[in-house]
């Protein structure tokens, strides 16, 4: 296992901790408790999957150390306190501040073009208002340099009416007279969305002026911005500083729970298939991942580095000559941990990088000049089905190939299939953000995944193994000793 700090939670959702802590005499420190919580743990036996409530798994990186590493002594969890730890008691009539991660396309009409963020963030919302709370809601959308008339929050109004099932308002601002007249006429169970509020500079700076007045709309703050946990920003990670309790929402705690959890203490065998285009952009999670799985599948323009690191010809493919060092130390590195690494036997390969290219199949030796791959080949599809159906648990970052380019999408979709085949037979599937959440989208298999994160930079932080400060910030629930 990698040290302590490098190493990634592991989950007390409904996951086995091995044999590990059942015979170790525990103590148990309460921060912040919910009665539910200081029952489970008054009278439940020792093993963590037993001991918590999924409701509480809300893990911190950098402080939690494997059930699965030896001797596991010492502090094992610091858990993050749920919105679900608040009850009415605490919520009816307070207003609570939540930053979601509502950042969604839009198209040219400002129509909404996924609605699958405005989706997931409604749980937690839905929570806070059917226990009499007054939800102030804040998000960021796009990247505005000052305030930007398309990125106004106001397509989101619609949306977020209709899945809550109440008016939803809208502020013109994010701070100042207006939203404070706005908020003190707030109802009980009544959403307040204020302006992007990224239209200040400040937010991204992490201003404490700027979030302390953020946080003097409300009295309690929730996080559930998964998309934005990566971000130290005012309304993210500063805030918390000046509103307690901050806490998880739900949607952020299902991240946590998969991308750190299940990751960290997988069902095995745990396989990772990771592509995407550069090597350079996957370095942190190839060698995270590397730690904890089993295989490790790779696709996607990144193979061509490798390629060319075993002395193969690669034609015109994606190559990163100051990568190739790096890549030959990442297969031996596999090997020296018995992971099974495997590199795609043949490729699709192209005459020029478009959609009416022409295009043949041919072995990974067998790339001639003049030549990019841009897909994985048949052979390889089967030879990664086979390894995937010996699988316990997958998780999956980046394309396999140009999936954009009907041409192309053969391997990713090939993967898709499978990971949605392996879901229905009860494999844990986890599809890691970014593009290979458009893709299995694209195939129409997301609903049947465990798990589509809603994040594409803060999952590969994740992944990666680092801390995502959105996370850190919150108050902690529980310390747990062993
Ligand atoms: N063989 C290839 N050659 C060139 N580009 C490729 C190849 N295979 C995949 N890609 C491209 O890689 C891109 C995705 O790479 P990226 O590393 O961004 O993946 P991701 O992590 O899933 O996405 P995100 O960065 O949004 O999180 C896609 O646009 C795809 O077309
Ligand atoms: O879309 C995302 O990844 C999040 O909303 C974060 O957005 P950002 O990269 O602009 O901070």
């Amino acid at each position: 296992m990698a040290s302590v700090a490098a190493s990634p939670a592991f989950s007390l959702l409904k996951l086995t901790t091995g044999g590990a802590s059942s015979s170790s005499a525990a103590t148990r420190t309460r921060a912040s408790l919910s009665p539910i919580l200081s029952k489970s743990i008054s009278t439940r036996p020792l093993g963590f999957s037993a001991v918590l409530d999924s409701r509480f798994a809300v893990h911190v990186a950098s402080k939690v150390q494997s059930f699965r590493g030896k001797g596991t002594r010492g502090v094992v969890s610091m858990a993050k306190k749920s919105v679900g730890d608040l009850t009415s008691a605490d919520l009816k009539g307070k207003k609570v501040f939540v930053r979601a991660d509502l950042n969604v396309p839009l198209d040219d009409s400002q129509t909404i073009t996924d609605d699958t963020r405005i989706r997931a963030a409604i749980p937690t919302i839905k929570y806070l208002i059917d226990n009499g709370a007054k939800v102030i809601l804040s998000t960021h959308l796009g990247r505005p340099k000052g305030v930007t008339p398309k990125f106004s929050l106001a397509p989101l109004v619609p949306r977020l009416s209709e899945l809550l099932g109440i008016e939803v308002k809208k502020a013109d601002d994010c701070i100042g007279p207006e939203v404070e007249s706005l908020v003190a006429s707030l109802p009980d169970g009544g959403v307040l969305l204020l302006e992007n509020v990224r239209f200040y500079k400040e937010e991204e700076k992490n201003d404490p002026e700027f979030a302390k007045k953020l946080a003097s709309l409300a009295d309690l703050y929730v996080n559930d911005a998964f998309g934005t946990a990566h971000r130290a920003h005012a309304s993210t990670e500063g805030v918390t500083k000046f509103l307690k309790p901050s806490v998880a929402g739900f949607l952020l705690q299902k991240e946590l729970d998969y991308l750190v959890g299940a990751v960290s203490s997988p069902k095995r065998p745990f396989a990772a298939i990771v592509g995407g285009s550069k090597v350079s952009s996957k370095i942190g999670v190839i060698e995270s991942l590397l730690e904890k799985c089993d295989i490790l599948l790779l696709g996607g323009g990144m193979i061509f580095t490798f390629y060319k690191a075993q002395g193969l010809s690669v034609g015109s493919s994606l190559v990163e000559e100051d990568k190739l060092e790096l890549a030959t130390s990442l297969l031996a590195k596999a090997k020296a941990k018995g992971v099974s690494l495997l590199l795609p036997t043949d490729v699709v390969v192209a005459d020029k990088f478009a959609p009416d290219a022409n295009s043949k199949v041919v072995s990974a030796s067998g790339i001639e000049d003049g030549w990019m791959g841009l897909d994985i080949g048949p052979d390889s599809i089967k030879t990664f089905n086979e390894a995937l159906d010996t699988t316990q648990t997958v998780i999956w970052n980046g394309p396999m190939g140009v999936f954009e380019m009907e041409k192309f999408a053969a391997g990713t979709e090939a993967i898709a299939n499978k990971l949605a085949e392996l879901s229905e037979k009860g494999v844990t599937t986890i599809i890691g953000g970014g593009d290979s959440v458009a893709a299995v989208e694209k195939v129409g298999v997301a609903g049947v995944m465990s798990h589509i994160s809603t994040g594409g930079g803060a999952s590969l932080e994740l992944l990666e193994g680092k801390v995502l400060p959105g996370v850190i910030a919150l108050d902690e629930a529980i310390a747990v000793t062993v």
